[in-house]
């Protein structure tokens, strides 16, 4: 694998079970006997969705949806696809991504999940950066970021590569 983008580890794979366990701790009080609808942002969202589902002690089924834009976009007007595999009508449903940059892309996610009737609709993601908009329905996450560098691994992609790797690293820059 070429590696030569990849600056320093951010959060290393400890750092990130850490991270998922957090936010499973909360989850798993807020939802505690309830049956929850969780949709996953894919495929930037797979690796965070697939180790806190793990740890989610609720009912729960799975779905997805996909929204994908350029990393640093800051307005994500990209189609939104969505199957609804799941009817989520009068059902509480959490939205799991690996990370809220602008937060355009949750926001518009947040919106369009709405006209589908839920109970009630929440956003679970490992981390959030500092410019993010407010998205007005509650937020679970493990870390909030310093500052909006761009990051890779562990579904966040460059040039829709690095996302299998195990830690959260910085792009060099000049590779940005
Ligand atoms: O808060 P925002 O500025 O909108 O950025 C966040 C989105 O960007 C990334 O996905 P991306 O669009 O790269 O899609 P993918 O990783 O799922 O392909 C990330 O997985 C979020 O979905
Ligand atoms: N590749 C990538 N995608 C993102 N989406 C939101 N933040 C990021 C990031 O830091 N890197």
């Amino acid at each position: 694998m070429q590696q030569h983008v990849i600056g320093d580890t951010l959060f290393s794979s400890q750092q990130i079970s850490a991270g998922v366990a957090q936010v499973a701790r909360q989850l798993n009080q807020h939802y505690q006997g309830q049956s929850v609808v969780v949709i996953s942002v894919v495929p930037g969202g797979i690796l965070f969705t697939a180790d806190l589902v793990r740890q989610l002690e609720f009912d729960l089924a799975m779905d997805y949806i996909a929204c994908p834009h350029t990393p640093g976009d800051r307005d994500n007007q990209s189609p939104i696809v969505y199957q609804q595999t799941l009817s989520i009508a009068n059902k509480p449903v959490l939205v799991v991504d690996d990370a809220l940059e602008s937060g355009s892309t949750m926001q518009r996610l947040v919106t369009y999940l709405s006209k589908y009737s839920p109970s009630s609709l929440a956003i679970a993601t490992l981390l959030v950066k500092p410019s993010r908009v407010n998205i007005p329905c509650p937020q679970y996450y493990a870390y909030e970021l310093a500052n909006d560098d761009l990051l890779v691994g562990y579904g966040l992609p460059w040039q829709q590569r690095y996302r299998n790797l195990p830690f959260i690293a910085t792009v060099l820059q000049g590779e940005v």
